[in-house]
């Protein structure tokens, strides 16, 4: 059985006040039921892994280097993030891949990375909305896990794979429950079919728009594990709705 989690990641939000968030969201839930984990950015990690010491919100960086120290400016490697109070790295972000000009060897690199300093890595995969109209959908997927995931060390305990349709991220559009669960269906097959039995423990996040609206319809799919959040995880009020859905699904 598979334990559901529901991730916030923060992206480029929030300062120190923000932190009383975490605070609010960490009282909200003292025994949740399932595992809750926020990703802020780098500059806020080892005050909120602070804050959220000894309760049950874990605490995440939203990227890594591949390396684990040099000269590599502006970079923050694996090791760092867990002198931080990390647990968690997402890894191959669209709007890394996008911004940064991350190709899946690079993610593939930064997953290595970060699963030999056992964080557990929360790799996104997801089509473009040309990709989609182009019938290409699966074959991104395919392609992008081939690419972007280690042949070792690739289990439930390491390792989270969200899926990230890019045109449903922060736009309020979201794939209908149909598509997200032939995608999901989809990944878990190609994660069988690569890393055997496994594969099974593996959670698979739904990501993009994900509301307190929609949350209990999406976790109620197939082969949905939990969710990563981007806009309703800032709020307490409205990641606390979204990880109550997750816990009734
Ligand atoms: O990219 C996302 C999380 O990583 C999703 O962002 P939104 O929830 O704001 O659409």
């Amino acid at each position: 059985m598979r334990r559901k989690l529901a991730a916030g990641n923060w992206k480029m939000n929030g300062t120190a006040a923000s932190l009383a968030e975490v605070e609010a969201l960490a009282k909200a839930h003292p025994t949740p039921a399932v595992d809750v984990l926020l990703c802020p950015p780098a500059t806020l990690i080892a005050r909120m892994a602070d804050r959220a010491e000894g309760s049950a919100v874990a605490v995440g960086g939203q990227d890594c280097h591949a390396n684990i120290s040099g000269a590599h400016t502006g970079d923050i490697s694996a090791e760092m993030l867990v002198d931080a109070g990390a647990t968690h790295v997402i890894l191959g972000h669209s709007e890394r891949r996008t911004d940064h000009a991350e190709t899946d060897a690079i993610v593939r690199a930064k997953t290595e990375a970060a699963l030999a300093r056992e964080l557990v890595a929360v790799v996104c995969v997801g089509e473009t909305e040309a990709q989609r109209d182009a019938g290409q959908t699966l074959a991104v997927i395919k392609a992008q896990l081939a690419g972007s995931l280690p042949d070792a060390g690739v289990d439930g305990a390491t390792t989270v794979i969200a899926y990230e349709p890019v045109w449903a991220i922060g736009t309020g559009r979201v794939p209908t429950l149909e598509q997200i669960a032939e995608v999901h269906d989809f990944i878990r097959a190609e994660l069988k079919d690569r890393f055997g039995p496994v594969a099974d423990g593996i959670r698979l996040l739904y990501g993009g728009s994900v509301k307190p609206s929609n949350a209990g319809d999406i976790f109620a799919t197939s082969n949905v594990d939990g969710a990563l959040v981007g806009g309703a995880s800032l709020k307490a009020s409205d990641f606390s709705a979204i990880i109550a859905a997750l816990e009734t699904a």
